[in-house]
């Protein structure tokens, strides 16, 4: 048995995030097209007494430490299923923005489980894996495959897409997160008396996505959430626009937000698209990022 194990895993963005009506579990019918971004956030699994976890990065203070971190959680799940106890010490070393809309604690989950595997010589069946994701969480069986995929149900039941070549991105990080269930209470709420119809792919976004034509992207990109997220946080209205007026192809918030992402033609626009989103104050920071990523990678 080694002495540890790193795990890699992305971030992520939706790229199309339909949304349908409120089942009766509460839960939304998406057809949610996610794309993995260049932001990542590592877990490190090592040998210890009990289950432990520490977390550091700049935003670590906002990380909790106890069993209801996913990581802890995807640990405790898959030392269940195999009849042995958690002993582990996750260390996640967390870059992508916390509460975001970025999936970065489905990343920590995904991260935990593969590195837990390894480091208990388990070898559990990727569609074992992939199991225990969905229990975790709609947007932790992304966090696991990686690169392109559209998921249906609540987000967790996978189909990967091809991608022909690299987007340009930039992510406004924005002051403090968003409750994800509270944005979905609002879309339900924006959207009471009204026709939710059903959700469904854009043939059009997966061709761009298939091609690699950005500009075709950038026409194409949807997010359902979008209104749910402005309406609970009006002040993202000026980072989107200042993002455009910056020479953005495309703006729009991050699956539930607050984090803001703009599709840009290539790293020189990326790069002044997030100087200008720092000058205009209307963001805390900005990362430019590329995609598609990989999913969770052993290091
Ligand atoms: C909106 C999305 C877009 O990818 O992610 P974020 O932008 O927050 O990262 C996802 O749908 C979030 O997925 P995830 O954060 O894994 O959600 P879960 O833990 O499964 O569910 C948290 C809560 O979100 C709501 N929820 C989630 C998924 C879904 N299809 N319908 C929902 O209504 C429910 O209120 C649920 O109790
Ligand atoms: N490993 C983790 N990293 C970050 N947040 C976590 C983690 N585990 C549980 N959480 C909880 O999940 C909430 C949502 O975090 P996150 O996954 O970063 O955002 P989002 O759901 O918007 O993508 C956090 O506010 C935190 O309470």
């Amino acid at each position: 048995m080694s002495a540890s194990v790193t795990v890699r895993v992305p971030a992520k963005v939706n790229v199309q995030l339909a949304v349908g009506a409120a089942r009766p579990d509460g839960f939304h019918d998406l057809a949610n097209v996610f794309l993995a971004v260049s932001l990542y956030d590592e877990v490190t699994a090592t040998p210890a007494g009990t289950l432990t976890i520490t977390c550091d990065g700049p935003d670590a203070d906002k990380v909790p430490l106890d069993r209801t971190n996913l990581a802890a959680r995807a640990a405790e799940l898959l030392a269940a299923r195999h009849g042995i106890s958690p002993d582990v010490h996750l260390h996640i070393a967390k870059d992508i923005p916390v509460a975001g809309g970025m999936a970065g604690g489905s990343a920590d989950g995904a991260g935990a489980l593969l590195a837990c595997d390894a480091l208990w010589g388990l070898g559990t069946p990727r569609a074992e894996l992939l199991e225990i994701c969905a229990e975790l969480g709609s947007d932790v069986p992304f966090s696991l495959v990686g690169g392109a995929a559209l998921g249906v149900g609540r987000g967790e039941r996978l189909t990967e897409l091809p991608v022909g070549g690299d987007f340009h991105w930039v992510f406004a990080v924005a002051d403090g997160g968003l409750s994800t269930p509270a944005v979905y209470g609002e879309f339900d709420r924006l959207t009471a008396g009204v026709h939710v119809p059903e959700p469904a792919a854009s043939p059009v976004l997966l061709d761009a996505l298939r091609t690699g034509d950005t500009s075709a992207l950038a026409d194409a990109l949807a997010n359902d959430l979008q209104s749910a997220a402005l309406s609970l946080r009006p002040s993202l209205a000026a980072t989107l626009a200042a993002g455009t007026e910056a020479g953005a192809l495309a703006a729009l918030v991050s699956g539930s937000g607050p984090t803001t992402a703009f599709l840009v033609k290539d790293a020189d626009a990326a790069a002044s698209v997030a100087d200008a989103l720092i000058a205009s104050g209307t963001c805390r920071t900005a990362r430019v990022a590329t995609s598609p990523a990989a999913g969770a990678t052993l290091l």
